[in-house]
């Protein structure tokens, strides 16, 4: 076992990378078939796997649980939700010899003893799923020869998946099989079964590679979809609180205020979330920007670094063998943040005032899609990859604040993701200080330039409008949207 991942040749890193086709919607005639009547077994009932066996029994197919004993006998939160949701629960030894696919859905950091304990109790034949490849790709385990291996990975968080599957919808899917482990050539029709099963078929699949994942899930969830919104979150609320605006006002502003923002980020990219704001706010808001890209670039590409040599995982395996010291540290000094402590006040913020009184938060939105998108693309990940672990997930992750803050985004994310996100946070707001220090009211907590008076300057504006609609990230993303055609409103 080590980084599987490093021991490649440059170009076959290179080529793993950019594996990543946007699957036609014929791909998915056949639907669930390829899975219907198979013995389908989730380990693990959290976050992922809950939510995609309860879209997946709605798809009609035959989902159970298997389980650790004791969290059968302690009858532990995961026996909970799926004995409470009527699904068959079991031990491993009682279900996974039954299985045709096992869906390994418990945290990254278990996933080396999880393997070790199924993996001798599955069939001849059968299949091994991952929703995250980092077990294969970073940690190097290899899995028996008879076996498939397939990863079904929606790019957003659990709870996530359900909703927009009730709404009709889903969400945008990376699928792969594993290279070394398909001994008959059965991956590529069972991952797309179980995609069209979790409704990942309706929002866009990619057909890409453990590699391609790996490397932009992490990217996406440390910067622009946890990272960011979590430095943003505890910058903007301090700042607001410094100058004087209410503190109820100013939580739910935040609270509720990605949530709404971002809502106009999905359905039109930066261009549209950008064009809800007033033409001076809108030029302020790209000023901003520009200067918050050229301060955080070099940590984005940092980041993007880590990622790709290995030192982030490195440091992450040190934490677990640490006993998660340093995420369990971090977790409880977010909970003690003054946003985190003080509660939405009862005050009505219009759905346009979010944009009004929020344009830094907007501001620090389109600099992050931006930064992370250049950086996957820079590093030979593929743009609608790209795409989808910056500017489509984020409103996804917004939506997990907007129910109960930083606490519920942290908790429906993966413990990977969680790690990420804190070690991004903590390196980016002492690189904020001093742009911080220059940020005043009419940017955050109230309306921009409502009063000044001054006529905007159409040479400037034209120009703005011009390098917002120009960005690559634009460009993908209205190819992608444009199959988006079941995407519900959530605002
Ligand atoms: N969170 C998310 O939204 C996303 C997660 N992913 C990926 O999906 C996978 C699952 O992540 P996530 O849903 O966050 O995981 P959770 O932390 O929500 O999963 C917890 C589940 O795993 C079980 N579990 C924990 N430790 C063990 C263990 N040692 N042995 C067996 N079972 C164990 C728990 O059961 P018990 O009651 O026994 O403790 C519980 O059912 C990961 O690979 C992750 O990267 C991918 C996309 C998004
Ligand atoms: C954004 C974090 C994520 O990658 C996800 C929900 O997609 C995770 O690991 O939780
Ligand atoms: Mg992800
Ligand atoms: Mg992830």
């Amino acid at each position: 076992m080590g980084n599987y991942f490093n021991t490649l040749s440059l170009r076959d890193k290179l080529t793993q990378l950019s594996k990543c086709r946007f699957m036609d919607a014929s791909e998915f005639e056949d639907g669930v078939n390829a899975l219907k009547g198979k013995k389908i077994v989730i380990v693990g009932c959290g976050a992922q796997g809950l939510n995609q066996g309860l879209n997946m029994r709605d798809s009609g197919l035959d989902i159970s649980y298997a389980l650790r004993a004791e969290a059968i006998a302690e009858k532990r939160k995961s026996f909970v939700n799926a004995s409470e949701n009527g699904f068959n629960v079991g031990t491993y030894e009682e279900l996974i010899p039954t299985a045709d696919l096992v869906l390994n859905l418990t945290p990254d950091k278990q996933h080396t003893s999880v393997v070790k304990a199924v993996m001798p109790l599955m069939k001849k034949g059968a299949t091994l799923s991952y929703s995250h490849g980092f077990n294969i790709v970073e940690e190097g385990t290899q899995i028996r020869e008879d076996l498939t291996v397939i990863m079904v990975a929606p790019k957003c968080p659990g709870t996530e998946v359900r909703e927009e599957y009730k709404r009709g919808f889903g969400v945008p899917t990376l699928i792969a099989v594993h290279e070394e482990n398909d001994p008959e050539g059965k991956g590529w029709a069972q991952a797309k079964a179980y995609a069209a099963a979790t409704g990942g078929d309706r929002a866009g699949v990619l057909a890409s590679s453990f590699i391609a994942e790996v490397k932009s899930d992490l990217m996406g969830e440390q910067t622009i979809l946890c990272g960011l919104l979590q430095t943003g979150s505890i910058l903007c609320f301090d700042k607001m609180i410094e100058k004087g605006i209410d503190a109820g006002y100013a939580s739910k502003l935040i609270q509720y205020g990605w949530e709404t923002i971002t809502e106009g980020l999905k359905y039109g990219g930066i261009t549209n979330m950008m064009d809800r704001l007033s033409n001076p706010a809108k030029i302020k808001a790209f000023e901003l920007s520009e200067e918050l890209k050229d301060i955080m670039r070099p940590l984005f590409q940092k980041h993007m670094d880590d990622i790709m040599e290995g030192r982030f995982s490195s440091g992450m395996m040190e934490d677990w063998a640490n006993d998660d010291k340093d995420l369990l540290g971090w977790r409880a000094a977010t909970a003690e943040t003054a946003f985190e402590k003080t509660p939405a006040g009862n005050v009505e913020i219009s759905e346009q005032e979010y944009y009004d009184n929020g344009v830094l938060m907007v501001a620090m939105v389109r600099a992050g899609v931006e930064l992370a998108f250049e950086a996957m693309t820079d590093s030979g990940i593929i743009d609608a990859s790209a795409y989808y672990e910056s500017l489509h997930e984020t409103p996804l992750i917004a939506n997990t604040i907007a129910r109960r803050k930083l606490y519920e985004m942290n908790s429906v994310i993966s413990d990977t993701a969680e790690y990420g996100c804190y070690l991004f946070d903590h390196a980016c707001k002492p690189l904020l200080a001093d742009f911080m220090k220059k940020i005043d009211t009419d940017v955050i907590g109230k309306a921009y330039a409502k009063d000044n008076g001054k006529a905007v300057d159409n040479a400037k504006l034209i120009a703005v409008n011009k390098a917002l609609r120009e960005h690559p990230v634009e460009k993908v993303g209205s190819f992608l949207r444009a199959s988006m055609t079941a995407m519900k409103p959530i605002v």
